[in-house]
């Protein structure tokens, strides 16, 4: 019974949203530290937002642009779905990309409904920022790279 109760702590542990703060980025302008050590694999946070249809994200995207939020809290899935977190939309939004991140995101169908969750891909200390290969796909435009990895690309897209 004893060991039985520690595996439900453990995954309880492992589950259990992480404390993260919002606050200044070396990065860029806002980003999600860990408050807490993360453990390789852990589950870090959920990237909550709409899902709405390649359609409608087009015509978001456009509008966005031209209000100059920028359209970067779209995050694409594969099958062109996006989930928006402009309006309605977590914490998780302000985390910045790396080229040699500490986490990775997994799309996950939850009664049907395509979340996204984030994973630690490393031990995370704390005052770490949370970071994920953002996977733009490649444009003309060039967004320059901040995230000062060794292995940075230079940009993000
Ligand atoms: N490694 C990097 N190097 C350089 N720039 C980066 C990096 N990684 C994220 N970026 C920028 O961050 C946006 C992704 N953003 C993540 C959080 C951002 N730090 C924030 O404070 O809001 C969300 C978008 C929505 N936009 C609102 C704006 C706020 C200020 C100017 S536009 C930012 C991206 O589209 C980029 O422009």
């Amino acid at each position: 019974a004893a060991e039985g109760a520690d595996l439900m702590k453990a995954t309880q542990l492992k589950a259990r949203k992480k404390l993260l703060r919002f606050q200044r980025s070396k990065i860029h302008d806002w980003g999600l530290v860990a408050l807490e050590p993360i453990e390789a694999e852990d589950f870090v946070i959920e990237y909550v937002g709409e899902l709405i249809r390649p359609r409608i994200s087009d015509i978001r995207e456009r509008h966005y642009e031209k209000m100059g939020i920028g359209s970067s809290y779209l995050f694409r899935l594969d099958d062109g779905y996006v989930v928006d977190a402009t309006k309605r939309g977590g914490v998780a939004r302000f985390i910045n990309h790396s080229c040699e991140p500490n986490c990775y995101t997994k799309v996950i169908s939850v009664e049907g409904q395509k979340r996204i969750f984030i994973y630690a891909k490393r031990h995370i200390a704390v005052g770490e920022e949370i970071t994920y290969n953002y996977k733009f796909p490649l444009e003309e435009k060039k967004i320059p790279c901040n995230c000062g990895s060794k292995k940075c690309r230079g940009s993000l897209n």
